[in-house]
């Protein structure tokens, strides 16, 4: 194993551009902990001439005395071995003593102006600096990232036991592994690494080596111990010693950590265009699965696209992903919306005029953006279509309408429930990783029994199309219901919000009514003229 003789060396990868973190080897090899740039040893090639074997004896003792630039005393530094000398170029050098297990010094880390350092000896046998200062089978311990950091978090600390991993954070987990039996023996091992990336990467993989319960993390609210000491904050160090938390894999929360999380005020939901739904759902918010759902031709497309044109209206880029209608349709949709009529049937026309400003204020904003999938539909490729929307374009609501022809869609579709349940969680991922609000449309099967969807049969949970992950993956259901084949105008242009599931506030059930308006192609909240009424006379008392 070859050892590094020089550390803080300049990268030589042009691309790399670091100044201190390439390192060269005794055995002339050369490595960067910044771009991990690989450098054979200089005149590897054969040669006759033999090798000069590196001189690695170790620097006499020279003398003991405070480093003022760091603000550590004498009697730290003695306490640790570390010394000054002059180096064989008569240069000062700071020099860090490596013991074995017996005491012996085995190594040096030999630091010179500059911040440049070489080790000199052996560190095959080296164990932390510092640990033959300590016990076997302590209370606390605290592991830190540097020599000068080990001495510094000393002197704040009293007499608590510190040792430092050698060679930085790229190699601490194998220092750590080397000097498992002894920190093992300690019931709290804390780890004190640089608050940097590499040092958190550093404590990430060293607290895993020790028994669980037993590794403990400690923040600074600055780099490292020394710029605590330097900076005169002993008292905040002492404090963070002792409060340093218990290790915890990725993902777990201690309910401490929480207090932030619970004084955040409610993000309130932006509102649906129909109050009455408002006050069931508490509108619509960013990371949720919204699926619509109803008989076919009840209103699914015609609602969420009302949806869409809200958020347009509101600033919010715009992802609408309308599977059974071509680009064409989906631009008039929403033109229509804004214009107040269903331009895309005969007798609707406008003048060009007209059209472009509505045209200018949708469509034209370059935040409404569609998929022309020219009738192919792959679910691979519309969830990385999706993702684009949500990642590249920036869009915060997608509409998806809808579901069952992307699942009819799929290769490998022999087995419909698994193949919802997969495109299920991969639109909930979707959803959750990129944070936007989603509106999904999915049909119904046939309830069983007389009437049909179509004629005003109610909807329930079970009446899901294919599988109950639809369900399951949502954070909303809703239903819509209404009377296609009544007589009466008043009845089969009203069509019924029903709450199915609510995960947010968990009301469900009938949330109100819109009536599709065929002159302006829009759905208006409904109110049925006696509920109007008994409104009205409220309002007198
Ligand atoms: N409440 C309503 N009353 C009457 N007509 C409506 C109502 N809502 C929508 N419509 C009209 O009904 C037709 C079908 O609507 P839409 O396409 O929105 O239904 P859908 O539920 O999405 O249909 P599908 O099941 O085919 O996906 C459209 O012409 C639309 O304008």
């Amino acid at each position: 194993m070859s050892e590094v003789v020089e550390t803080g060396l300049p990268c030589p990868a042009p691309t790399c551009g670091s100044s201190d973190a390439f390192a060269r080897y005794d055995d002339g090899h050369g490595y960067c902990f910044s771009c991990k740039h690989y450098e054979t040893a200089e005149g590897e090639a054969p040669s006759s001439a033999p090798k000069q074997p590196k001189d690695k004896s170790l620097v006499p003792f020279g003398h003991y005395q405070a480093i003022p630039a760091r603000s550590l005393n004498e009697a730290t530094c003695e306490k640790f071995g570390y010394f000054i000398a002059e180096d064989d170029r008569g240069q000062k050098v700071q020099v860090a003593p490596y013991r074995n297990k017996a005491g012996q010094i085995v190594g040096q880390k030999v630091r010179s102006a500059g911040k440049k350092f070489r080790t000199t000896g052996d560190f095959k046998d080296a164990t932390l600096f510092g640990q033959h200062l300590w016990r076997d089978g302590g209370k606390r311990i605290l592991v830190v990232e540097g020599e000068i950091d080990a001495m510094s978090a000393y002197q704040m600390l009293g007499n608590w036991p510190v040792v430092s991993i050698p060679n930085g954070a790229q190699s601490a987990a194998k220092a750590v592994k080397a000097s498992l039996e002894f920190l093992e023996s300690y019931d709290v091992v804390i780890f004190g690494f640089d608050m940097d990336e590499p040092g958190r990467e550093a404590v990430d993989e060293c607290v895993r080596l020790l028994t669980p319960g037993k590794a403990h993390v400690m923040e600074l609210p600055v780099k490292d111990a020394n710029e605590m000491l330097v900076d005169g904050r002993i008292k905040e160090f002492v404090s963070a010693f002792w409060e340093a938390r218990l290790y915890r894999p990725d993902g777990i929360v201690n309910g401490l950590d929480l207090w932030d999380q619970l004084t955040t005020e409610i993000e309130l939901g932006r509102p649906y265009p129909w109050a009455s739904l408002n006050d069931v759902t508490y509108g619509e918010r960013f990371g949720e699965l919204v699926t619509w759902t109803s008989g076919s031709g009840m209103g699914k497309s015609t609602a969420v696209a009302e949806i869409g044109y809200a958020r347009l209206l509101e600033g919010q880029n715009v992802g609408y992903v309308a599977l059974e209608e071509n680009v064409r349709r989906s631009a008039q949709r929403m033109v229509g919306l804004h214009l107040n009529k269903p331009i895309h049937l005969p007798g609707n026309e406008v003048s060009k005029d007209e059209l472009r400003r509505a045209y200018e204020e949708t469509l034209g904003t370059g935040r409404f953006f569609t998929f022309d999938h020219f009738g192919s539909i792959q679910s691979e490729s519309i969830l990385s279509k999706l993702r684009f929307l949500a990642v590249g374009c920036g869009c915060r609501t997608i509409i998806l309408d809808h579901l069952s022809i992307i699942v009819s869609g799929m290769e490998d579709n022999d087995d419909e429930r698994k193949t919802i349940d997969r495109l299920m969680t991969n639109l909930r991922s979707l959803v959750e990783e990129t944070g936007v609000s989603m509106h999904l449309v999915s049909h119904l099967r046939r309830p069983s029994g007389d009437k049909g969807h179509e004629q005003g049969a109610e909807i329930s949970l079970a009446h899901l199309r294919g599988s109950h992950s639809i369900v399951q993956l949502s954070d909303i259901v809703i239903g819509l219901e209404r009377n296609q084949q009544s007589e009466e105008d008043e009845v089969r242009d009203v069509a019924n919000f029903r709450v199915l599931k609510n995960r947010y506030s968990g009301i469900t059930g009938l949330a109100g009514s819109v009536r599709y308006d065929r002159v302006t192609g829009r759905l208006v909240p409904y109110v049925p003229e006696e509920l109007a009424l008994d409104d009205d006379l409220g309002s007198d008392f």
